[in-house]
């Protein structure tokens, strides 16, 4: 005990010993650091932490970041870093650590060494701490510990750990840039991008901002809700395929004429369903072997797009070089049909999980059979002309105009919609050209009753039903191959660009 008088002398006796304390400690350390071989100070400090760690009630589960062999990550790990970043929030002190890929839209925020996390799960109280140990090779070891009672174990483990997992890769699909890869554009140079999909194809890839959605999309109903159906049903069926036997892709088929929605539909399909899309122009491929090797270079998860398959196939028994019609060629060395339709169904399909295959057409009526035939294409769409329902869809979407609106220009097209064949795209190209409503649907309703009279001219001139259709499709063709062309060079552009 000290009097008071006696406290300053006493406090700066205590500071000095505490002083010689700490530095003795240090020495001492610095001594057996030195002289003690690393793996058994490891072991000695193991040891030490386990003699005087009290006894607890808790459990505590390493996540290392590699898995045991030290090769491959540890997806546990890499979820749960995502999943904690949805956990950071104002209240979270301490240091943060902030990241972004190219792959990714959104920067990504993790803690940093040391720091914790709270979480809870069905009334179970959970505490997360991220932990990095430098190791002898300069490189750091990282983990998470979590801790949580240790009676819950084996809830943690079965449903906590793979709801983590969950979360984890439902983000990370919401967090994906898609990609539209090409043949045209150049490499990729982000290294999951051109990595993945140029691997020997040739693909090239710029990010896909179609923002065409189910939503956008003015089609039938019926026939939309069908088509979410079956690709929820389709992502769904893993088990499924495999139990039966069948690899996991689907075939779709969209027929109609241009301008009604077939590529917006395979848009929507991908923004939908977060996959990548394959571009594949057939004209650009000159060999089963060629096209082997572009369908192996495409990547899990994805839909492949063979747009106009019927002017593609035109070119069906295309020759390397044409010399070779002079010699017996082996079948690898031209581009076949049979050789396109062998390779998905079998080959290709047999090495790729979760792919989509595309067929558009203008002319359904002009495909082989062999593409026809049962089994191989699973849907078949029919893309028709503007309804009256893809008519309110459109007017809601680009002039924010609801059915119960009283404008009678807005009654008077829907009217006109009904009885004339227009595609989605005419509509959808007058109803942009202004932004006042009124003007805008003056515009569409000229556009339609000038299209009627040439139809009833037509028809008065004795041409009949099925000629007054090849007419509307061929200027439809023309003004569709306007906008394809205007598409290809805006899709160069960004290409340069990049
Ligand atoms: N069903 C639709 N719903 C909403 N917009 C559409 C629809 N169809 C066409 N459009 C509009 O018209 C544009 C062109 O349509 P799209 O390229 O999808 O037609 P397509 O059927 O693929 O034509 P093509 O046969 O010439 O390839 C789209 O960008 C979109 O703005
Ligand atoms: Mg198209």
């Amino acid at each position: 005990m000290f009097t008071l008088k006696e406290m300053p002398t006493a406090t700066s006796t205590l500071f000095s010993s505490y002083a010689s304390f700490a530095a003795t400690t240090m020495l001492i350390r610095s001594i057996a650091n030195e002289l003690i071989p690393h793996p058994l100070r490891l072991y000695l400090n193991s040891l030490f932490h386990f003699l005087f760690t009290p006894l607890s009630s808790n459990l505590t589960l390493i996540i290392d970041d590699y898995s045991s062999n030290g090769m491959t990550r540890n997806q546990v790990y890499d979820a749960a870093e995502i999943y904690l970043s949805t956990k950071i929030h104002t209240s979270t002190k301490g240091r943060l650590r902030v990241s972004k890929t190219h792959r990714q839209k959104s920067l990504m925020v993790t803690i940093e060494k040391d720091e914790e996390i709270n979480d809870r799960f069905d009334n179970i109280r959970l505490k997360w701490r991220f932990v990095c140990i430098e190791r002898q090779d300069q490189n750091e070891k990282r983990c998470f510990e979590l801790t949580f009672h240790k009676k819950f174990k084996d809830k943690v483990l079965d449903s906590y750990l793979p709801h983590v997992l969950d979360r984890a890769s439902e983000i990370r699909n919401n967090e994906r840039v898609l990609k539209l890869y090409n043949r045209h554009c150049p490499y990729d140079n982000d290294s999951t991008g051109g990595g993945r999909g140029g691997g020997g194809g040739g693909w090239g890839s710029i990010n896909l901002e179609h923002p065409a959605t189910f939503e956008t999309l003015a089609m039938d109903p019926s026939m939309k809700k069908a088509i979410i159906a079956d690709l929820d049903r389709f992502v769904r069926r893993k088990e499924f395929y495999k139990k039966v036997g069948k690899a996991w892709k689907r075939g779709y088929l969209l027929y109609g004429p241009p301008g009604t929605g077939k590529s917006s539909l395979i848009a929507a399909m991908a923004n939908y369903l977060k996959f990548d899309i394959y571009d594949l122009e057939l004209t650009t491929i000159f060999s089963n072997a060629e096209l082997r090797r572009v369908l192996l270079s495409t990547t899990n998860r994805s839909i492949l797009v063979i747009e106009d398959i019927d002017c593609s196939m035109e070119m069906k028994d295309r020759h390397t070089f044409d010399h070779y019609e002079q010699f017996d060629q082996p079948s690898n060395s031209k581009l076949t049909l049979s050789g396109l339709l062998n390779l998905i169904d079998g080959l290709w399909s047999c090495c790729g999980d979760e792919r989509i295959i595309v067929f558009t057409t203008n002319h359904k009526d002009k495909l082989d059979d062999a593409l026809l035939r049962p089994g191989r294409m699973d849907v078949h769409i029919n893309m028709s002309y503007c309804s009256g329902h893809g008519f309110k869809l459109l007017a809601s979407n680009y002039l924010g105009l609801q059915e119960s609106c009283q404008n009678p220009l807005y009654h008077e097209v829907h009217g006109l919609i009904e009885t004339i064949h227009v595609t989605p795209a005419e509509v959808a190209e007058m109803l942009m050209k202004n932004d006042d409503a009124n003007v805008a649907l003056q515009g569409l309703a000229g556009f339609l009753k000038r299209k009627r009279i040439e139809e009833n001219e037509m028809k008065n001139e004795g041409v009949d039903d099925h000629k007054v259709n090849e007419a509307k499709k061929l200027k439809s063709n023309d003004d569709v191959s306007r906008i394809h062309k205007k598409m290809t060079r805006v899709v160069r552009r960004k290409c340069v660009q990049k």
